[in-house]
């Protein structure tokens, strides 16, 4: 892991109360899939190019819904108050003044209105991207995606992958069910039909179908991303619903515990896709390190979880910057290491299996 975020990793640690800890940290299960993320990034290496020299490397990256300063966005969390006061109002600031995207989840404690404002009042270009679990209602998803239009937001990030919510041994260890008293799901509030479900499963639905998404077509004319693809069959009926992007991602191991590490599904979605839709992967990327080999292997671009909870909960605003700050940094730094000029230097035949010598695949 980088330094910077394994020391703001072990400072959160500290500073949080321990259950509220284990909810950002843990994963479903046995924990399986939460240690594949980070350990399949260790089995692939990248072979470097030499003498391709150049003094400064360009790392934005355009996608629908914005541009990004540096291939990297914040993944949407839920609950960031139990993290910091401030929640997702100092996660939007952060991630405006370092110029990417924040995916505000539909289960933050702030109300998405108030996050697009406070990006907004760092960088008046700033996009935020909501995120949405699709509803068995459609009057409560219509309604949902209304609030996030309103709001500003500049692309829907529909999560796939929870028909139901995923067993955490952890929560159920310490009893956690619900926030503490003064903290709500605040794009929750005064919903048609009343409240929702329970907090920590918040208006998920296993009736969720490709209807679902056809009908979100409908309702907005803003990009909408599909989250939670790891089968490539699924990336393509993706395109074929004329979604925006997929993102590749396990849930960060919080979902299927048999679900392979995100790195490993994501060449085969990459190729399903056949160039149609950009991809962006997440789960584990700890370094910038992981964000080469995920551009190498055909990510457009990848997303951060709990780093940015870790950021968060050890120093607010400032904690979330240096973990943005770190990962830039350290992705421009093996960039060069690689003679990569831009992020088009990054191609599928540098990455190698550890131990095999095997080029062009992982896993
Ligand atoms: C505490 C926590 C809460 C999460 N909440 C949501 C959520 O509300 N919606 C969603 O689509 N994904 C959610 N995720 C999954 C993230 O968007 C992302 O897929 C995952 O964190 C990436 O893995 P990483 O934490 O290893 O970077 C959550 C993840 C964590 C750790
Ligand atoms: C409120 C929850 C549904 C957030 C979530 O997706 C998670 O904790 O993994």
């Amino acid at each position: 892991m980088n330094t910077v975020l394994a020391e703001l990793h072990d400072k959160a640690r500290a500073a949080l109360d321990p259950v509220h800890y284990d909810y950002y940290a843990g994963g479903a299960g046995e924990e399986v899939v939460l240690g594949e993320n980070e350990a399949a990034f260790r089995r692939l290496a990248l072979l470097p190019r030499v003498l391709r020299g150049a003094a400064t490397r360009d790392l934005g990256v355009d996608l629908p819904g914005g541009h990004l300063g540096m291939p990297l966005l914040v993944a949407p969390t839920a609950f960031h108050r139990l993290a910091h006061p401030d929640g997702e109002l100092a996660t939007a600031r952060a991630v405006a003044a370092a110029g990417t995207v924040l995916v505000s989840g539909m289960a933050a404690t702030v109300a998405i209105g108030e996050v697009v404002a406070a990006a907004r009042a760092v960088d008046p270009a700033a996009s935020v991207w909501f995120q949405l679990y699709p509803q068995t209602d459609d009057d409560v998803t219509a309604c949902l995606v209304r609030r996030a239009e309103d709001a500003g937001c500049a692309a829907v990030v529909v999560t796939a992958d929870s028909p139901v919510f995923g067993r955490h041994r952890r929560d159920a260890e310490h009893g956690f069910h619900d926030l503490p008293p003064g903290l709500a799901a605040e794009n929750m509030r005064d919903l048609p039909g009343g409240p929702l479900g329970g907090t920590l499963d918040i208006g998920m639905s296993p009736t969720v179908s490709w209807r679902h998404l056809d009908l979100l077509r409908e309702l907005t004319s803003l990009p909408l991303w599909l989250k939670g693809v790891l089968h490539p069959e699924d990336a393509v009926l993706a395109v074929d619903h004329r979604v925006a992007g997929i993102v590749v991602s396990n849930h960060g191991g919080r979902q299927s515990d048999l679900a392979p590490a995100a790195v490993e599904a994501l060449p085969a979605v990459v190729d399903a896709v056949e160039g149609r839709v950009p991809v962006v992967l997440d789960g584990g990327v700890r370094g910038g390190g992981d964000v080469a080999v995920a551009l190498a292997l055909g990510a457009a671009a990848v997303g951060v979880g709990r780093p940015v909870l870790w950021g968060l909960a050890a120093d607010g605003e400032a904690g979330v910057a240096r973990v943005l700050d770190a990962l830039r940094d350290e992705f421009d730094h093996v960039l060069a290491l690689c003679g990569g000029r831009g992020l088009a230097d990054l191609t599928r035949d540098l990455v190698v299996t550890r131990g095999t010598g095997v080029t062009g695949r992982c896993g």
